[in-house]
């Protein structure tokens, strides 16, 4: 498999913030990945240190194989599409269309034109004009219809109603099949996306706290209910990420495949044993004390 981004130890700092300390990770060509973390977590820095639009305080950063500053060759194969894109003032939808060949090499038109129809967009309408929905809906159209081999969405769906969240999904994964690239989408809506994930990258007070597929995560943790006595002795000695006590009773996170003989054991002692979403999961490991919890085992 092709590494087309490759990080080790990027750093940035803005003083004595570390909105970005020491992450190392790579990203294969052909992959939906997720960027995933708390607010201020670091996520937009490190998208804007690989599409260089910052520069990194420490660190080595190759996308493409090459350093992406002021690299048109590298340039030409991203598209970055975030929540805040300024457009000129003067600029309709279809002046947008118009030209985003120029910066797109591989700009599909007709694409470009059934997202328009998906999403209702008013093509003569000025940019500036839109509601805050159809903003979205530009950038998903462009960074869709970019089909740049490395495509990057930051929030993309601000004010995007759940029909057109979905459109977006849908329209995403069935290009995706069609024209495989590298996708990176950074988005607090986890559970919606969760399907579309192929790699998850959860970054935290700026480090990165998961670099993992996707599948192996799914089934990695499970949910433990009981009595809180009972839920904590078949805890013991594994890896708790979360605890919720309730009354005499506990709700537990634990990562880790549980095995079959950990199951009959659960279910002899009368706990409950449910799965735990990507979101669940991520809530509970970047939680207050989710970090701390996973720190002390
Ligand atoms: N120009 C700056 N000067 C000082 N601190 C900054 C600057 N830009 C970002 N930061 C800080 O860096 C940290 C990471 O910010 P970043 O925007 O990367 O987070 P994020 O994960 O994208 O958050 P969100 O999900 O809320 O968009 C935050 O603490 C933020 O306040």
């Amino acid at each position: 498999m092709t590494t087309i981004v490759e990080v080790k130890g990027l750093s940035k700092h803005y003083g004595k913030v570390k909105a970005v300390d020491n992450v190392s990770f790579k990203l294969e060509e052909g992959k939906i990945y997720g960027l995933l973390g708390r607010n201020g977590a670091g996520k937009t820095t490190i998208m804007h240190m690989l599409t260089a639009q910052l520069f990194r305080t420490s660190g080595e950063m190759k996308v493409f194989g090459e350093e992406p500053y002021e690299n048109e060759k590298v340039l030409k194969q991203i598209c970055f599409i975030k929540e805040s894109q300024k457009y000129p003032e003067t600029f309709r939808v279809k002046d947008v269309l118009n030209v985003s060949p120029l910066f797109f090499p591989n700009w599909d038109k007709e694409l470009a034109q059934s997202l328009v129809e998906d999403f209702r967009l008013p093509l003569k309408r000025r940019m500036k004009k839109l509601s805050r929905g159809m903003l979205s809906a530009v950038g998903i159209v462009v960074g869709l219809a970019s089909r740049a081999p490395l495509t990057i969405f930051d929030e993309p769906y601000l004010g995007l109603d759940a029909v057109a969240r979905n459109l977006f999904y849908d329209r995403l994964l069935a290009d995706y099949g069609e024209h495989p690239r590298t996708i990176i989408l950074s988005t607090h809506l986890i559970d919606e996306v969760s399907q579309l994930l192929e790699h998850v990258l959860v970054i935290d007070a700026g480090k990165l706290l998961l670099d993992e597929e996707a599948e192996t995560l799914r089934g990695s943790a499970s949910n433990v209910v009981g009595s809180a006595a009972k839920v904590d002795a078949f805890l013991a000695g594994k890896k708790v990420i979360h605890r919720s006590p309730f009354g005499g009773l506990m709700s537990a996170t634990v990562l880790g495949q549980l095995s079959k003989q950990e199951r009959l054991l659960a279910a002899e002692q009368g706990l409950e044993i449910g799965p735990v979403s990507l979101q669940q999961m991520i809530v509970h490991m970047t939680g207050s004390n989710g970090n701390n919890e996973e720190a002390a085992q």
